[in-house]
């Protein structure tokens, strides 16, 4: 379980988190919708304890991340928007030495499988394609069977074969019980992965419910644009 409260953040003039709440559940994939510097990254970092919040709160699995000690950090997978994955190996021996880390690691040669790793297994992380890397990126976000998973634009630049396995395993991994969340700029994305959605807006929330609960009776692409046009950080 996911719990934001009325987080603030403030990066000299700019407000970032303007009292930004929401929730997310367990089995249930959340999707955070909203323009370019809505705060939906701010908001994700501070969750994963990357940053502090000025005010506000948030738990995560009942813990104050900031705080967390690296027992909570191993049941939270993390997959940023740049990948930040070290450069020089090849994403087998990454994944390898990833699952090291910890107790009941997922099947390696399974997850590479799945994710086509296996094609691109002789390059090293500096030669792959962006998308080639984001699927090392979620590979690593996922080698540590986490509790709770979180996802910044998942399927931005992948064809549409791999987008298709990519949503399979999220939805694998919130069947399985995980929190999972994803940050996205697809309607498409929203529309076939959300059980709970969240639309931000200039540091805040300014829609949260299902997807047919946030777009009404209409689509959700208009319900999006009614919420955050004037909204726009
Ligand atoms: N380290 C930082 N220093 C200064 N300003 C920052 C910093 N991090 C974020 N901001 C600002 O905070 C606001 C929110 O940024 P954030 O990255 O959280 O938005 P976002 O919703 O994730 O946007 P996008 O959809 O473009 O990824 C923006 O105005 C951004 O410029």
């Amino acid at each position: 379980m996911i719990h934001v409260q009325n987080l603030t953040r403030a990066f000299g003039r700019v407000t970032a988190l303007d009292g930004v709440s929401w929730i997310a559940r367990p089995g249930e994939i959340t999707c955070l919708l909203g323009p370019n510097g809505a705060g939906k990254t701010t908001t994700v970092e501070i969750a994963e304890g990357l940053q502090r919040a000025d005010g506000g709160s948030v738990q995560v699995l009942g813990t104050d991340p900031w705080r967390a000690d690296a027992a909570h950090r191993a049941r939270v997978g993390v997959m940023l928007q740049d990948g930040g994955l070290p450069q020089s190996v090849k994403p087998v021996s990454l994944l390898r030495h990833l699952a090291s880390f910890y107790a009941a690691p997922a099947d390696v040669a399974e997850l590479t499988g799945e994710l086509g790793i296996d094609e691109f297994a002789g390059t090293t992380v500096r030669r792959l394609s962006g998308g080639q890397r984001q699927r090392v990126a979620l590979a690593a976000a996922l080698v540590g069977r986490p509790e709770v998973l979180f996802l910044d634009e998942p399927t931005a630049g992948l064809d549409p074969h791999v987008r298709r396995t990519v949503w399979d395993l999220v939805t694998c991994t919130a069947t399985a019980g995980a929190t999972v969340v994803v940050t996205t700029h697809s309607f498409e994305e929203a529309e076939r992965l959300a059980d709970h959605l969240v639309i931000m807006a200039a540091g805040r929330t300014v829609a949260e419910g299902s997807t047919s609960e946030v777009a009404g009776s209409g689509t959700l692409e208009s319900a999006y644009f009614e919420h955050t046009d004037g909204e726009r950080a």
